[in-house]
């Protein structure tokens, strides 16, 4: 038998959306068995029950887990994000899902917003083969020098720059 390359995934879903995530969950179950689960404390506990699998929890995302699961993110815990936040909804954590969202772009982790992005992933042989994804080296490209090297050539370029 082939051995897989262990995921560490991070399972993370809005109260509207812990229905989806959990239907999602359990269709692919024999998928994410595999790896190792994360997740904020009622996804969690929702992911044990209906999956009977274990499951590594921080706090709900609201009450600090959202930054628990960007932490863990930016110290190379966790390989990937399935995030299912509500976009019909306004929430006070709403400030805390745009940090836990542009950490999983800053470190360059895939990250599924919704379920068809979710099967995608989850269909895609990467997930249980080594994968060395690219590192952004943020230090070597200060904020100003990218802006420049970005913009300081010609305008037709910019302009397609723009369409990208
Ligand atoms: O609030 C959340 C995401 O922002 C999710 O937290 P819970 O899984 O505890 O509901």
């Amino acid at each position: 038998m082939d051995t897989i390359d262990k995921k560490n995934i991070a399972l993370v879903a809005h109260d509207y959306k812990k229905k989806d995530l959990i239907e999602w969950a359990l269709f692919n179950k024999g998928v994410l068995a595999g790896h190792s689960l994360f997740a904020t404390e009622a996804t969690g506990n929702l992911v044990e029950k209906e999956l009977n699998l274990p499951v590594t929890k921080v706090k709900s995302g609201s009450m600090g887990g959202n930054q628990q699961i960007a932490t863990k993110i930016s110290e190379g815990e966790i390989d990937i994000l399935i995030f299912f936040w509500d976009p019909l909804a306004q929430l006070p954590s709403d400030p805390e899902v745009k940090a836990l969202l542009r950490i999983g772009m800053a470190w360059n982790i895939p990250v599924a917003c919704n379920r068809a992005t979710a099967d995608f992933l989850v269909s895609s042989p990467l997930l249980n083969s080594s994968y060395q994804k690219q590192q952004p080296d943020y230090k070597a490209q200060g904020k100003e020098n990218l802006s420049e090297s970005f913009f300081s050539d010609t305008d037709e370029n910019y302009g397609l720059l723009l369409t990208i």
